[in-house]
């Protein structure tokens, strides 16, 4: 609650006890004053300050000069709470509507996501059969024990069958009846004792001709049936004859050592970590129980007002250190869309530093990309699936800490659906995606210049690829194109040529910064980013050095999906994960060198930026994969370029579409219809531009104004007239203007970006 300041007066009462508001208010009557006679009822100050009725809001005098030592004179006044006491009026559908956001689900989590499900119950299914074997495997050890149990408890039987039938526990107490003297109460026990023991006696009598009757019928049943007696008698003399701190049945497994995870643990760690506003108990406010959630803790916690979670992450060594856990168990995690200041604290049991996730495309058969690719765990052991149809992927690190697995394990996806078209460039000449090599369209694995050449001609032939797709898929009718993108369907139909295309380039650096090839090779990658999603080709691209002259920017900010590992910085960072991603607390700086391999962020691929642990797949693995692969699609009869043993495709001739242009309009030429400058650029370049003019009507204007879009410039209605002369007409076409100005600025930036 806020107070206007209470000192009018200038100076603070002498007593600091002292009730400040009753030496300022002497226009209202001070509290207790109706009563002042020996009946007044003594309050005490809190209660009369709680029961004073609100005041208007009135502006505190201004604080007088005073000569220094001068007492200075007490003003009239008054002071008043800024904030109403009492029920500020609430406004119960915000409250239900709160409410409802932050309810807590009545099926538990594990049981609402069908894997998390199928994953617990796997693991409760597989704990089970452990048991069960760890226990059937010791039943001789058992028996055994049982057996050299069983003599002691024979003698502990007999003995206590002695010590009831003679009611031997009630001798102690007879006996003090006998030592205080006191016949009465001696009489009264033995003729108890008596009673009991003729009972007892006959019981017990009863009991052994039950047993002998049973021995005998036993002696007269064939071997089995007696062994089984026996085993039954041993096995119950065993159980009675058991020391006391010696268990017959081992534990299967240790029990656990991690610590369960408690409010106070949380609070004490928390509190430590030396975030400013969050130093006290009170500080932490948890807004549901904490709970397990997959194979570890897990604590929804509000942090006080203007903490933010990434004020928490930016700790989370300290935080590792508070919980006595290592630094791959703590992920701290926020959830934005409550506000800034939920803080979902997940303390795993086990290191993810030290976790191998294993690929389930290892044992798979084959595989649909058009459902994703699985590509490792987060930190809660979840699989998390990345969409790979309609979408691009960039993969960044240091060097050494896991990009290539990372892409191994999407390329096995991919050649485990043959269906898709595989062109894979590892371009630091290792080898590592050598297995894969066998069932390429397009191949090389190589960091000279013919491999990098090599690689410049894929996406050369890529682009040509992306705008006959787009043409093709124009001319596809309707019902079976309904959303102008390619589908699972088309991709069936081989014959159609829309089948998905996934070009991978591994350590794309080489490339992008190669004094012959970078510039185009950089065009080519950007123009099919933006255009290939739609018609199934798909880019993935990995780089150890995240830098603008090694990824283009326009790259860089146009892929949608990002797996960043270790980067040493927020730049290195940015540049992967997208701007701003490190001030948004997405920070790939948090991973350690080498320990951290094939951990990394996530985004795009999931609603939220998720931490991830990439499956890992080894040489032999990968090997087994490419086999199954190479076996799928050669009984699919689509091993096709490079698998096949083709030559190279003839590299597509390099060419500037905006150059070509500009060199085919006339200066005094300010529209022209794109008809037109399809026609010219055809007789210019016929090896370039000659299928656009193959292409009939729409589909023709088509190309051109799909292949202007990369350069953001737009086609529209111009008016013309047709080459050999006719009636003018408004057609789709081009502004002069608008390609010179994109070529100036496109070289403006060159020159820019050369000498920065
Ligand atoms: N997902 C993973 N799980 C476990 N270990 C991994 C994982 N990914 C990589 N590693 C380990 O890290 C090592 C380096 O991985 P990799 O070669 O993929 O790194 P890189 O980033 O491609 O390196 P470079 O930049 O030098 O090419 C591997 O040999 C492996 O030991």
């Amino acid at each position: 609650m806020t107070d206007i300041p209470t000192e009018t007066n200038g100076h603070r009462p002498t007593d600091p006890a002292a009730p400040l508001e009753l030496t300022v208010l002497p226009a209202r009557p001070p509290v207790g004053a109706e009563g002042d006679g020996p009946g007044a009822e003594v309050v005490s100050i809190e209660t009369a300050r709680d029961r004073r009725t609100p005041s208007p809001l009135t502006v505190p005098a201004p604080r007088p000069e005073t000569p220094a030592g001068a007492p200075a004179p007490v003003l009239e006044g008054e002071v008043v709470r800024v904030d109403v006491l009492g029920e500020a009026d609430r406004d119960w559908r915000a409250e239900l509507a709160e409410k409802n956001r932050t309810r807590r689900p009545i099926v538990p989590l594990w049981l609402r996501s069908r894997t998390d499900a199928i994953e617990t119950l796997r693991w409760a299914g597989e704990y089970a059969a452990y048991v069960a074997g760890y226990q059937l495997a010791r039943t001789p050890l058992y028996a055994g024990r049982l057996a050299v149990r069983a003599p002691r408890g024979l003698a502990r039987l007999v003995a206590g069958m002695v010590r009831w039938t003679f009611d031997l526990e009630g001798e102690p107490v007879r006996l003090s009846a006998v030592q205080k003297a006191d016949p009465e109460a001696y009489l009264k026990l033995s003729r108890q004792r008596d009673s009991r023991v003729r009972l007892r006696v006959w019981v017990s009598g009863a009991a052994l001709v039950t047993l002998l009757i049973a021995s005998i019928i036993v002696a007269s049943v064939p071997t089995a049936a007696q062994w089984t007696a026996l085993a039954v008698a041993v096995a119950v003399l065993g159980v009675i004859g058991r020391p006391a701190d010696r268990p017959l049945i081992d534990r299967a497994v240790i029990p656990t050592r991690v610590e369960k995870l408690t409010s106070d643990i949380v609070v004490r760690a928390l509190t430590v970590l030396g975030v400013s506003g969050l130093n006290a108990k009170a500080d932490v406010n948890f807004v549901a129980p904490i709970t397990r959630d997959g194979p570890g803790w897990r604590a929804d916690v509000d942090l006080p007002y203007g903490v933010t979670v990434t004020d928490v992450m930016d700790k989370r060594e300290r935080l590792a250190s508070a919980l006595r856990r290592p630094l791959g168990c703590i992920w701290p995690e926020g959830d934005s869309s409550i506000h800034e200041g939920r803080l979902i604290l997940w303390v795993g049991d086990k290191d993810l530093s030290k976790t191998i996730v294993k690929s389930p495309l290892d044992k798979a058969g084959s595989h649909d990309v058009f459902k994703g690719i699985p590509f490792g765990n987060d930190p809660r052991g979840r699989l998390v699936t990345v969409p790979i149809i309609e979408h691009n992927i960039l993969i960044g690190s240091q060097p050494g800490q896991g990009k290539t697995a990372s892409v191994r394990e999407l390329a096995a996806g991919i050649v485990l659906d043959v269906t898709t078209e595989a062109w894979f460039h590892e371009l630091k000449g290792t080898g590592d995606l050598d297995p894969y090599e066998k069932v390429c369209h397009r191949y090389v694995s190589g960091i000279d210049d013919a491999s990098i050449g090599y690689a410049a001609d894929s996406l050369a032939l890529l682009r040509k690829e992306v705008m006959r797709r787009a043409a093709a898929l124009k001319t596809l009718p309707a019902d079976l194109c309904p959303d102008r993108k390619v589908t699972r369907a088309i991709a069936d139909k081989r014959s159609l040529g829309l089948h998905p295309l996934v070009c991978i380039i591994d350590e794309c650096q080489n490339l992008f910064a190669h004094a012959e090839y970078g510039d185009k090779a950089g065009e080519d990658a950007e123009f099919i980013i933006k255009l290939g999603r739609a018609l199934g080709v798909v880019l993935i691209l990995a780089t150890q050095r995240p830098d603008k002259d090694s990824l283009p920017t326009g790259i860089s900010a146009n892929v949608s999906i990002r797996f960043c590992l270790r980067v040493a910085g927020q730049l290195e960072n940015d540049m992967i994960l997208g701007t701003s991603a490190y001030k948004n607390g997405i920070r790939a700086t948090v991973f350690q060198p080498k320990v951290d391999a094939g951990t990394g962020y996530l985004v795009g691929a999931t609603p939220m930026a998720k931490v991830v642990k990439a499956a890992y797949l080894d040489t032999p693995a990968t090997q087994r994969i490419a086999d199954r692969a190479h076996a799928l699609r050669a009984a699919a009869g689509v091993l096709s370029g490079h698998a096949a043993g083709e030559q190279p495709e003839a590299t597509a001739p390099a060419y500037d579409l905006l150059a070509d242009i500009a060199a085919v309009l006339a200066a005094g030429e300010a529209k022209v219809w794109n008809e037109t400058v399809v026609d010219r650029l055809a007789d210019l370049r016929p090896e370039v531009y000659g299928p656009w003019a193959e292409q009939e009507g729409p589909a023709r204007t088509a190309q051109l104004t799909n292949a202007l879009k990369p350069y953001g410039i737009k086609t529209g209605q111009v008016w013309g007239t047709p080459p050999g002369g006719g009636k003018g007409a408004n057609r789709i076409g081009i502004v002069r203007d608008d390609i010179l100005t994109a070529i100036t600025e496109r070289d403006g930036k060159k020159g820019f970006g050369a000498g920065s």
